[in-house]
């Protein structure tokens, strides 16, 4: 496989702190790779690095790509207060001798004609989001890096969003995002690279990841938990399960592997199926909510 980027154990400090720990990665050509993590997880910095805005205090960099050919969506864009939507696009097109034509502007922004000549700064936040990715994308970069992409974004906008992105991958670019929003791995990502407190805890297919389930949920509404809150309360101390309440039910938290015998336990209590209700909490919501701890393996 052709790489586009490689780093070799970078690692990027901030006076004392390091931000970013030993990262060694790899992105290869057509490969659509979501960044996942946590405020200040070193999302922007690991992207900062590969753009060449900061230099690692340790590793290598190696962007095979020329800068010419990549394309970058930051997570806040300014432009001036008295430019047009229409006059900042042909002004960062004149740098290309490929820009996108006015259809394709047409279909990546879904603007009425009379928009192209308001101001900027008139944009809701969504329209400004796919205004900034146009501007990203229109002299066809090879290689895609957004950071946050759809932050502002109604469900609309932001499936318009994916569908975009989703025709750059059927086009062969290569495309780096960040996102909060774990849902948002399943649109298009191949590998999902999971950064915490910058170290990479895991870089494999959304798939595997989301199987991974390393907890099992069940939610018991509190008029029916009182019925059979002794027995429960033995239940729950004999697995060590973690019991919380939010409004009118009582949530079990337990890992997956003990769930045969806690549903049987609940069964033989008397709880029926239609009592409780069952979810799994998935590897990457568990990342998110804090509750990953150093020793787990991914
Ligand atoms: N220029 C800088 N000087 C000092 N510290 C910085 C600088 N840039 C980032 N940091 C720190 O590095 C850490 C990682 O920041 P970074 O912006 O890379 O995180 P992130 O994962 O992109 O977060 P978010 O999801 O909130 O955008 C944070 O603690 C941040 O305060």
């Amino acid at each position: 496989m052709t790489q586009v980027i490689t780093l070799n154990n970078v690692t990027k400090k901030f006076k004392e702190k390091e931000v970013l720990k030993n990262i060694s990665l790899e992105i290869n050509q057509g490969e659509c790779v979501a960044l996942l993590g946590k405020n200040g997880a070193g999302k922007s910095t690991l992207i900062s690095l590969i753009l060449g805005l900061f230099y690692p205090n340790e590793g290598e960099i190696e962007l095979y790509d020329k800068k010419e050919e990549v394309g970058f969506l930051s997570q806040k864009t300014r432009f001036p207060d008295d430019v047009t939507i229409q006059e900042m696009l042909g002004f960062v097109a004149s740098f290309s001798s490929n820009a996108l034509n006015k259809e394709e502007i047409d279909h990546i922004l879904k603007f009425e004609e009379s928009k192209y000549k308001q101001l900027i700064h008139t944009c809701s936040g969504g329209e400004q989001r796919l205004f900034d990715m146009c501007l990203a994308i229109i002299n066809r970069p090879k290689f895609l890096i957004v950071d946050e992409p759809t932050a502002g974004m109604d469900t609309s906008t932001r499936n318009h969003f994916w569908q975009v992105m989703e025709e750059l991958k059927e086009r062969g670019t290569t495309i780096l995002f960040t996102t909060h929003y774990v849902e948002e791995v399943d649109y298009c990502a191949d590998r999902v690279v999971l950064l915490d407190d910058g170290v990479i805890r895991a870089d494999n297919t959304p798939y595997h990841l989301r199987t991974l389930n390393k907890r099992k949920r069940v939610a018991i509404e509190k008029e029916t938990y009182t019925l059979f809150e002794k027995e429960l309360n033995e239940v729950a101390d004999s697995f060590k399960i973690t019991v919380s309440e939010k409004s009118d039910i009582i949530i079990w938290e337990f890992k997956n592997n003990l769930s045969n015998e806690v549903i049987q336990s609940l069964l033989r209590i008397g709880l029926s199926f239609e009592n409780i209700e069952v979810t799994n909490t998935s590897l990457l919501n568990t990342i998110f909510a804090n509750e990953l701890s150093e020793e787990e393996e991914i």
